[in-house]
């Protein structure tokens, strides 16, 4: 198997389908190529690998039954309805082919909140742990009927790199309407694949354009940067291959061309959690003197701190920004915003005067801290 996604290396894999993948234009389902895609798990189940699979598909199914336009995304209560029927159907579908192949599916439907609250992450981490252990193979997908537009991941990239991270997943693998990340846009005669990528800069996001080419998709290329950025930030490569071809996996074997991000070396799971935070609360900017010592691996003292934008409260995750606007670091904020606006720029020896008591000496606590 293609060593950086192989059961040796890569014990517990994510698999993330696309809608383009799943659904014809029709609005019915590419049952033939979802069998060769499960057969191919079956195979890296039987293998020792586990498998946990996110699969979109729910809106462009159920559009279609409801008589929606636009694949079902002309609003947001068209997207939360069509998701209501798709998901009842995407499910069955899923538990019947994966039972085929005597696999036992196991259906999970989550939101953004719940991946970034951190007692729900935890919950989340334990029913997946207790699902994989039991020999399950869980199939997850965003709740989109009763997520908001503010508390939507809106694609499944992004949302398979957290649920890896949530199942401490070693890798991760992207299937889409295309082999991986072109330097330039793939209709172009000129394009090349890009076969490795060690970090997800301006360099590598200035090759994208665009959104969902298929139309039923969401995130394009854009979003599977994102979701790559925050798997290997957490230590966890991830893979970006084309799901076009039947037995999609087992063609990754036989010499397909895919794009592969390497995991970062570092940083633990509670850092990587923190980093690949997407809903921010507020922002402190520093002085050159703080961003300098946070550079160097120092906590935020209230001393480097100028400004305090945004409400939010003690263990809310922030962005640390320089005076030139730069994000320099993420964290939780030992304090409520309405105290660290009182301390901003002042000395520990004043902050019991100002404050009374001090219960903490640091804005930010390194441990709590990610530089990005
Ligand atoms: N540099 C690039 N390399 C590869 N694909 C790109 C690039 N820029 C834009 N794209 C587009 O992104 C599309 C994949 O995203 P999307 O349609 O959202 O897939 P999915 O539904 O599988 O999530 C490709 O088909 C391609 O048209
Ligand atoms: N959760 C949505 C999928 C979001 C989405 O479109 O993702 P993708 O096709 O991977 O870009 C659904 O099931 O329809």
């Amino acid at each position: 198997m293609v060593a950086h996604l192989s059961p040796a290396t890569c014990p517990l894999l994510v698999v993330k389908v696309g809608s383009s993948l799943l659904v014809e234009s029709d609005g019915s389902v590419r049952r033939e190529w979802l069998e060769t895609l499960i057969a191919d798990i079956a195979a890296r189940h039987k293998a020792k690998q586990k498998i946990v699979v996110v699969s979109s598909g729910a809106i462009a199914l159920g559009a279609r039954r409801l008589g929606f336009e636009k694949g079902g995304r002309a609003s947001l209560a068209d997207a939360q309805a069509s998701a209501s029927v798709g998901q009842i159907l995407l499910s069955g579908i899923w538990a019947e082919l994966l039972a085929a192949q005597g696999l036992t599916a196991a259906q999970m439907l989550v939101t953004l909140d719940d991946l970034e609250d951190r007692r729900r992450y935890l919950n989340i981490t334990a029913t997946l742990d207790r699902l994989l252990g039991a020999g399950a193979v869980p199939v997850l997908n965003e709740n989109d009927s009763v997520a908001t537009e503010e508390i939507r991941f809106g694609d499944n990239d992004r949302l398979a790199a957290r649920v890896a991270q949530a199942a401490s997943a070693n890798g991760v693998v992207l299937l889409s309407d295309v082999d991986g990340l072109y330097d330039r846009d793939p209709k172009d005669p000129e394009a090349q694949l890009v076969p490795e990528v060690s970090k997800v800069d301006g360099r590598i996001r200035i090759m994208v354009t665009g959104d969902s080419s298929s139309g039923m998709g969401s995130g394009g290329m854009a979003s599977k940067l994102d979701a790559a950025d925050i798997a290997t930030r957490a230590g966890i490569g991830i893979a970006i291959a084309s799901g076009l071809r039947d037995h999609p996996l087992a063609a990754l074997d036989d010499g397909a061309p895919y794009t592969w991000f390497a995991p970062r070396e570092g940083g633990s799971a509670r850092k990587s959690w923190i980093g690949g935070r997407l809903s921010v609360k507020g922002s402190i900017i520093v002085d050159a003197g703080a961003s300098k010592a946070l550079r160097g691996g120092a906590s935020l003292l209230p001393a480097g701190a100028t400004h305090v934008q945004g409400e939010f409260r003690r263990g809310d995750v922030i962005d640390i920004v320089t005076a030139e606007g730069e994000t320099l670091a993420r964290g939780l904020s030992e304090y409520d915003a309405t105290d660290a606006v009182q301390i901003c720029g002042k000395r520990s020896s004043e902050l019991e005067t100002i404050l009374g008591a001090v219960p903490r000496q640091v804005l930010v606590h390194r441990d709590q801290m990610v530089l990005l």
